[in-house]
């Protein structure tokens, strides 16, 4: 009886905050809402040692503030968000460690492609970002699977940057421009008989049209399918980017709140978004002048 009751309570505390939620995200829509938020979940281990965990517990609360704060961006209007869940550098963290947080990254992707899971409720497509390559047969398997099943959905876009660093992405999109220039070079030279090479050479005009630019090497970047971020958070108060998204973040707002990932909540949503209305014309124009 005293469960029931409970659950009911539960809802019904639910339906309040969900009713709340929804009346302070109609009056933020008023003005700019971002198009893009991409977080760094900094603090998950110091969270468990803070709220004497088990290991790896940490990572689990972590796992739900991001389910909540994919709800708050989605209903708020935010089209595309972007984690950082392991970077290269966290695969020289102590073995045991790397294996429980492979399983809990498993175990996780798995739960979010479940029929009844948020990501189908709420027509989220999921991309994995990063040197899949690195990860292990398993991990890689469910994150191929988590795309090939999200990729009908359409209403929003959470990319999950794994066994990624932006050093990693930048290096590889040169190379895969630098592929992509030198075969347009080589068919433009077998239909001309194998003279381009030479004329190249020769001439400055088409040497420029060869040259790699800026919109080559983005358009190769794992990232290619977001707009660049317009707010980077991350939590336990850290104001470095490491190695996250340098490519994209020359004109993003940073904000780094003291809580830990897993005590991230709505407040620090809010207070982003109104740091970035106020903020707005002003990174606006310098966009448009880069
Ligand atoms: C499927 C999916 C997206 C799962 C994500 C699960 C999750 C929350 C991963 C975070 C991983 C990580 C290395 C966070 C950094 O905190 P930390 O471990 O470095 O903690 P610290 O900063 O206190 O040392």
């Amino acid at each position: 009886m005293e469960g029931v009751n409970g659950k009911k309570v539960g809802h019904l505390f639910e339906n309040i905050s969900s009713f709340v939620r929804q009346c302070i995200f109609s009056v933020l829509s008023v003005g700019p809402v971002p198009s893009h938020i991409a977080f760094i979940m900094d603090g998950n281990r110091r969270y468990s040692k803070k709220q004497n965990l088990i290991d790896g517990n940490g990572h689990r609360a972590g796992f739900s503030a991001l389910i909540n704060m994919l709800k708050y961006c989605y209903e708020l209007g935010v089209k595309y968000v972007t984690v950082y869940a392991f970077s290269i550098d966290n695969f020289k963290r102590r073995p045991e460690e790397v294996v429980s947080l492979m399983k809990l990254m498993q175990e996780k992707i798995d739960e979010l492609t479940k029929e009844e899971s948020i990501v189908n409720h709420l027509g989220i497509r999921i991309y994995f970002q990063g040197n899949l390559k690195l990860l292990s047969d398993h991990v890689r398997s469910a994150a191929e699977r988590a795309m090939v099943k999200t990729s009908g959905n359409s209403k929003a876009v959470l990319s999950i940057c794994v066994a990624y660093t932006s050093t990693d992405e930048i290096v590889h999109a040169v190379q895969e421009s630098c592929e992509e220039k030198w075969d347009e070079i080589r068919k433009l030279d077998a239909n001309n008989d194998g003279g381009n090479l030479v004329r190249l050479e020769e001439n400055v005009k088409d040497k420029d049209e060869h040259r790699i630019g800026v919109i080559n090497v983005d358009r190769h970047m794992y990232m290619s399918v977001c707009p660049d971020p317009d707010i980077i958070i991350r939590t336990s108060g850290a104001a470095r980017l490491s190695n996250f998204l340098l490519w994209q973040s020359a004109h993003c707002l940073l904000y780094s709140p003291a809580a830990l990932w897993p005590e991230i909540g709505l407040r620090h949503l809010i207070w982003v978004i109104l740091d970035f209305q106020r903020n707005y014309l002003y990174l606006k124009e310098k966009k448009k002048q880069s």
